[in-house]
């Protein structure tokens, strides 16, 4: 189907749409075919019950606060949506769907508080052993029930690419009911587009705005184009990544060459091939002239992550995570006189606490369901990255 375009008016006429409704408006014309009117708003009205506030941090520089949901990061948005979704079908289907998602830190958290429950689906999270952080490693693997959660020896492309390979098998998806929770699945992804609207209508000037976007896997900057390909008024992107910056080099080369991942203090973004490449091209009809007339790159390394978080904190009081410090250092460099500048802050700090308090060179407070998580018990299943072993659990624990 062709991406809708929305009028000026329609637009205009969603000014004061809270996130429910502008979700409502946004999802209809995707999915229309499938959902009434009435199951639609109840999807967004229990999806999207959390703010989404815009917050000044210094003179020109905005941050767009995505961890307001239950699980502390961006994700809850997408896969809230997704969950009351397949939530839906199952209620007609009669075998049990799995669900298969890899993560590098939030994803896997907010798709098992999203599906902990829901009756006639299983979700098994592929993670990275030692990679990602302590407080992410408890939301997904203290849930139990419908939540199953594999340490794999490796790094997050091994995870997805051992999920990918599992789509492609036929006698696994023949056997097993198989579906895909990460950005992947475009119900998963189409809604964090919802935000981006949300932006456009918070910020009169979104569209002369710089965009900062924390990427990893490219799954949000792309929903921000599909936004703006809405007909949201959104500025320019500045993907901003950690070492692992296979698409700013791009940006800069016209050469997409994929080296190993590297661990960075900003984990969730560890990803040396992200899915999300050949939608960005794709949205942009593979013209690489087309696409760096609106996006640019940006690289921040470790070191350089501890620094501006220390720094805009002394300088601002604002407590960027290590993530969102990346978007906020690229606004810095990148910004040009008088332009207003939006970074999108993908988690709560807490969750990297080892960073944040390494950044600091402080003790930082836990808060209570921060503290609430750490107390339970961890239970996870290992395992190595191969395939072979992979499809063997999938199959012995079905
Ligand atoms: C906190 C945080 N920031 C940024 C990202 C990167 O987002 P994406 O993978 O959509 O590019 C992630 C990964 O989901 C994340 O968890
Ligand atoms: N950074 C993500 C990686 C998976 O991205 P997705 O958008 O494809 O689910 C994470 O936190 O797991």
């Amino acid at each position: 189907m062709a991406i809708p375009r929305f009028s000026y008016d329609k637009i205009s006429a969603l000014e004061s749409a809270g996130l429910p409704e502008l979700g409502f408006e946004i999802m209809r014309p995707y999915t229309q075919d499938v959902f009434s009117d009435t199951t639609l708003e109840t999807i967004v009205q229990e999806a999207f019950n959390f703010e989404i506030p815009l917050v000044q941090v210094e003179a020109g520089i905005f941050s767009l606060e995505l961890f307001h949901g239950p699980t502390y990061a961006f994700k809850d948005v997408g896969a809230r949506f997704l969950a009351r979704c397949l939530g839906e079908f199952a209620k007609s289907e009669s075998r049990e769907t799995t669900i298969l998602v890899a993560t590098s830190g939030d994803t896997g958290g907010a798709v098992a508080n999203g599906f902990f429950n829901v009756e006639g689906v299983r979700v098994v999270i592929l993670y990275p052993s030692g990679k990602v952080s302590d407080l992410q490693e408890k939301q997904l693997t203290t849930l139990g029930g419908n939540i199953t959660a594999l340490e794999v020896e490796g790094d997050f492309d091994d995870c997805q690419g051992l999920v990918k390979q599992a789509f492609l098998d036929a006698e696994l998806s023949k056997k097993l009911n198989l579906t895909s929770a990460n950005s992947i699945n475009i119900a998963r992804w189409m809604p964090q587009s919802i935000y981006y609207a949300s932006l456009a209508l918070q910020e009169k000037n979104a569209a002369e705005a710089l965009i900062a976007v924390p990427s990893g896997n490219y799954g949000n900057v792309t929903a921000g184009m599909l936004a703006k390909r809405m007909g949201f008024p959104l500025g320019k992107f500045l993907v901003c990544s950690n070492a692992n910056d296979v698409v700013p080099r791009y940006l800069e080369s016209c050469e997409y060459e994929v080296l190993p991942t590297v661990a960075t203090y900003a984990n969730a973004m560890d990803v040396s091939n992200p899915s999300n490449f050949p939608r960005m091209l794709e949205l942009y009809d593979h013209s690489f002239d087309d696409l760096i007339q609106e996006v640019s790159g940006f690289t921040l390394h470790d070191e350089q992550i501890l620094e501006t978080i220390e720094q805009c904190h002394k300088e601002t009081g604002y407590l960027l995570d290590p993530h969102g410090a990346i978007g906020y250092a690229g606004l810095k460099k990148k910004l040009k006189i008088d332009q207003k500048g939006v970074f999108l802050e993908t988690a709560h700090p807490i969750k990297f606490r080892p960073v944040m308090e390494k950044a600091l060179r402080d003790k930082m407070p836990m808060p209570g369901f921060a503290k609430d998580l750490m107390l339970k018990q961890k239970s996870s299943i290992k395992m190595s990255n191969e395939y072979a072993d992979f499809k063997n659990l999938l199959k012995q624990t079905s």
